[in-house]
């Protein structure tokens, strides 16, 4: 099925993950290495070491990852499969601010390289809140855990969002690189991962019917919406820190947007294509304080029915402040301003408890001059290309066509290549892709630093904006498609937002 086993046959890694207890480890990066083992992808020489805080032994530790994965997994549960992956999987209790237990974790460490032959290359991967960061990043460095050797890499992964603000995030960043070189951190955004987001540049690049009408000479628009229907869960410490805006906002809507628009890149390096994106974050206007005002939404939901069931608005979500301001919802309308894209806009929207779940790009492109088919009364759909990142995988387009049997009567035809991902069988999870790819050594899809500056340079202003004004929350219910603002915003154009 998979021909990577060959790839990821001799390379050998031991993956730290601080964290081991957490919501990410246990939702997704567990799973993701069970369905490693299972396509046989998973490097011969290979071990994890989970470190948390709470006091377990490694039994205990798998057994509580193990009724995780039976949540979580993509694929069925081989108990043959599980045992093999579990006797990898070491736990190490650690708090994250305990000096003297590093150099307990790096005694540890060097006794799994011995086992399972690691060679001394680590993947150290941050599954922690961002307040952590630097704290376990010192601390590697003062135990002499992060210096690389002829024979062996040190790699940190680190997890969104990188830094709070621009300020923070340049200091953490300078944090970082006194201990890790750039080319060896991997700041992850799992978006990218994803198989429809790595086939946007196939389907721009490889496809001559579509590049060659890619500018704002043929699209009228662009939409992307990244669509929830599950609430911030346990997740409220965070999330109330963090809103949608850095949520979801700086990190993956904005890289999608900058796939969106690049150029061509003059070959697939890792280099060449940020060198591309980053063009295109550097592109986007800067705000006014006129245009935040039009054309920034914020949005924060109250209760409402989610499938048929109640739920709770934002503000009675366990922890959260009953007055709290943190917006569950984005909605904005901006334009790159460069020579391929300027006039068109671009109309991104990002929510929690939202009616559906989906995530999609809609290109629309202009009309046709309404001189021979249409006329008023029959009023001309417009091409349209989806493409669907989740849950459906896939292309849509739309087009127009002659309806049989009628004379001249045009009809909007609809072709859907997308399937459901249990039609498909199992597209590989994002952090399977990635985690490969780190251990490869591999940072395509992974963020390099200017693009997180460039990309906090746009969050804060909105951020800062969204901080002054005075907003009336909450402003939509669970289980709908946003504030009415947010529909106000594309409606002042004579546009609407395409339904997902
Ligand atoms: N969850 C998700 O879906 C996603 C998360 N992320 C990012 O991943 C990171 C982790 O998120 P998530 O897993 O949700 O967070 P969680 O709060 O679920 O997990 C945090 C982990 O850190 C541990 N921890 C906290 N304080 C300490 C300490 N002082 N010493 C040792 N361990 C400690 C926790 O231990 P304990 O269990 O004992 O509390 C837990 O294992 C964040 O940066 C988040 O933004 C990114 C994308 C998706
Ligand atoms: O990074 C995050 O992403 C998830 C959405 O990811 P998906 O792969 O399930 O679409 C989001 O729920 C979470 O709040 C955010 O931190």
């Amino acid at each position: 099925m998979y021909t990577e086993n060959q790839v990821t046959g001799d390379m050998s890694a031991l993956m730290v993950i601080f964290g081991g207890t957490g919501d990410l480890t246990n939702r997704k990066l567990i799973p993701a290495l069970y369905n490693l083992i299972y396509d046989h992808r998973l490097p011969k020489h290979f071990a994890v070491a989970a470190v948390g805080r709470r006091d377990m032994d490694h039994e205990q530790y798998r057994k509580v990852i193990f009724e995780q994965l039976k949540k979580y997994s993509r694929n069925e549960i081989d108990q043959r499969l599980w045992e093999k992956l579990s006797c990898l999987i070491y736990y190490f209790q650690l708090n994250f601010t305990e000096k003297t237990g590093y150099e307990r974790l790096n005694t540890f460490l060097s006794k799994l390289d011995d086992t399972y032959q690691t060679h001394g290359n680590r993947l150290f991967y941050l599954a922690v809140a961002p307040e952590f960061f630097e704290t376990i990043v010192m601390n590697l460095h003062n135990n002499k855990m992060a210096v690389e050797t002829n024979d062996s890499w040190k790699r940190l992964v680190i997890e969104k969002p990188f830094g709070k603000d621009l300020k923070t995030a340049r200091l953490l960043n300078e944090k970082l690189r006194e201990v890790f070189r750039e080319d060896d951190i991997y700041r992850i955004d799992h978006y990218l991962g994803k198989e429809m987001i790595q086939n946007i540049m196939v389907l721009r690049f490889c496809n001559l019917v579509f590049e060659s009408l890619w500018s704002n000479k043929y699209i009228d628009n662009i939409q992307i919406s990244l669509a929830e229907k599950h609430g911030i869960g346990s997740r409220a410490g965070y999330y109330e820190q963090s809103g949608a805006m850095r949520d979801m906002v700086q990190n993956h809507l904005l890289q999608i947007v900058s796939l969106i628009a690049m150029e061509a890149p003059i070959n697939l390096t890792s280099d060449a294509i940020k060198t591309e994106k980053l063009k295109v974050l550097n592109s986007i206007e800067t705000f006014s304080s006129e245009s935040l005002k039009n054309n920034v939404i914020f949005g924060q939901y109250g209760r409402g029915v989610i499938d048929g069931y109640p739920v709770p608005g934002y503000r009675e979500e366990a922890s959260v402040k009953d007055n709290s301001n943190t917006e569950t919802f984005i909605a904005m309308k901006f334009h790159i301003n460069n020579f391929r894209w300027a006039g068109t806009p671009f109309y991104v929207r990002t929510g929690k408890r939202m009616g559906v779940n989906a995530a999609e790009i809609v290109i629309q492109f202009k009309s046709m001059p309404d001189v021979l088919y249409f006329s008023n009364d029959a009023e001309q759909e417009p091409n349209l290309l989806v493409i669907k990142i989740q849950p459906n995988v896939g292309v849509f387009f739309q087009f127009n066509t002659k309806d049989f049997h009628m004379e001249n009567e045009v009809i909007s035809t609809k072709m859907d290549t997308s399937h459901t991902s249990g039609e498909q069988g199992n597209t590989p999870e994002a952090y399977e892709k990635l985690i490969l790819d780190v251990i490869k050594g591999d940072s395509t899809l992974f963020s390099s630093w200017d693009e997180v500056e460039a990309s906090w340079t746009i969050a804060d202003r909105i951020i800062e904006y969204g901080r002054q004004k005075r907003l009336k929350l909450p402003n939509y219910d669970a289980g709908s498609m946003g504030p009415v603002l947010s529909f106000e915003l594309l409606a002042r154009d004579c546009r609407k937002w395409w339904n997902i």
